[in-house]
């Protein structure tokens, strides 16, 4: 690596995680383009996986970038229900790239809107190169342990985090609940909550942990899972799905985008690598009863939330409602249980925060002991 090379990774190698930081970043100000004043003629993609070092970038014929609009169209392509006569940003190929050096080590994952030059015709034994980021919406990340500072990164862009847990076998395991739901609002991600297996076992008490937060509830049992409720949920965004294996998750995703076995097949046909040979997270196109379009993000390789970076305040910032309370607390407060003259408890008393908003302190409290207790995995 060339002093310049090294200089530019000082500079930038990092900023593609700083860029979600809630906190204020000064680098994010700088302008980037003057670094990459090359490749004009660069075209817009989106990641949809990333197998060992070689991502599936779907690019629009039209140069376009692809987003959920151009799903429906996507769907019903490969679905074999359309002819190809639809309009032209319906119209998308799948290539084959790498990162370019200039990168250096800015990791591409799912979901990541890149450009590319060189050769993007999507061709059979073809290579595109990447040779830039789009700033990310957010970016979902665990550390490895929670004494780890270090972030992975899991998922870009994502809007929504689907935590999937069955109510019995696997038994659910409520702090991993908790740990996604703390992993996604540190990320500004929104989550919600699919409860599988709820014909062996109803939901209740999993509902009654998770309701007072205001995260959405969906259930599904064998024979009646929700298809066209997650559906109209997903439509617009892009959803993350994360959960312990045997939760059904798979059974979901099918269910979801009726030919996802074929398409991770055909993608990784394009990379030339076969069909589940690897456990990186595959974004699928699902389109709703109204014909509107959204990805899901399966996630087959994410069987932890190391919360290492994760602070008390990103995760209080989840709940706009406490957080506006919070801001007369003593400087320094941890608003937790034993924190004195906290101005939430001062809310209970006062009755700012009535039954339901003490049910809700009581949950975001319980939110934050999962970043000071020892991580949990999911390994069956
Ligand atoms: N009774 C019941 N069984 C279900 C339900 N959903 C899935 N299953 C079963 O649970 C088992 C696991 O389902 P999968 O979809 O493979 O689970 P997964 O989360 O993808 O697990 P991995 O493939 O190991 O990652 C299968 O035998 C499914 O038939 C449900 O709602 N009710
Ligand atoms: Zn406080």
């Amino acid at each position: 690596m060339t002093a310049g090379r090294a200089d530019a990774f000082e500079q930038y190698g990092d900023w593609d995680e700083d860029d979600v930081r809630v906190r204020p970043n000064p680098k994010s100000n700088r302008p980037r383009s003057k670094q990459r004043p090359e490749h004009a003629d660069a075209i817009p993609g989106l990641v949809v996986t990333v197998d060992r070092g070689r991502a599936t970038v779907l690019v629009a014929d039209d140069g376009r970038p692809v987003s959920v609009d151009t799903v429906p169209g996507l769907a019903a392509d490969r679905a074999g229900t359309r002819d190809g006569a639809g309009a032209a940003s319906e119209r998308v190929r799948a290539v084959t790239a790498a990162r370019a050096r200039e990168l250096g080590r800015q990791r591409i994952v799912t979901g990541d809107v890149v450009d590319l030059v060189g050769d993007v015709t999507g061709a059979p034994g073809t290579l595109a190169r990447i040779v830039r980021i789009h700033n990310r919406k957010t970016l979902l990340r665990r550390s490895a342990d929670d004494t780890d500072q270090i972030e992975r990164v899991i998922v870009a862009n994502a809007d929504r985090l689907c935590i999937v847990a069955a109510t019995v076998d696997p038994e659910p395991r409520p702090r991993l609940i908790d740990r996604c739901i703390v992993a996604a609002l540190d990320a500004g991600i929104e989550p919600m909550l699919l409860l599988t297996k709820t014909d062996l076992k109803a939901a209740n008490e999993l509902r009654a942990l998770v309701e007072p937060l205001g995260v959405p509830i969906f259930e599904s049992q064998r024979a009646a899972a929700p298809v066209d409720e997650l559906r109209s949920a997903i439509a617009g965004t892009t959803t993350v799905l994360v959960g312990h294996s045997g939760v059904g998750k798979s059974t979901i995703v099918n269910l979801l985008v009726p030919n996802a076995e074929r398409e991770v097949g055909r993608v990784n046909d394009v990379t030339g690598r076969g069909r589940h040979t690897s456990s990186s997270s595959v974004a699928l196109p699902v389109v709703d009863a109204r014909g509107r379009g959204g990805w899901i993000i399966d996630t087959p390789g994410v069987r932890s939330f190391g919360l290492g970076h994760v602070s008390h305040d990103s995760v209080l910032r989840g709940f706009s409602d406490l957080a506006a309370i919070a801001d007369d607390c003593p400087r320094g407060c941890t608003h937790r249980v034993d924190a004195p003259d906290c101005e939430l408890d001062e809310a209970v008393r006062d009755g700012r925060l009535d039954a339901r908003g003490a049910d809700r302190l009581e949950s975001l409290r319980r939110l934050f002991v999962s970043l000071e207790t020892a991580e949990d995995e999911w390994r069956s």
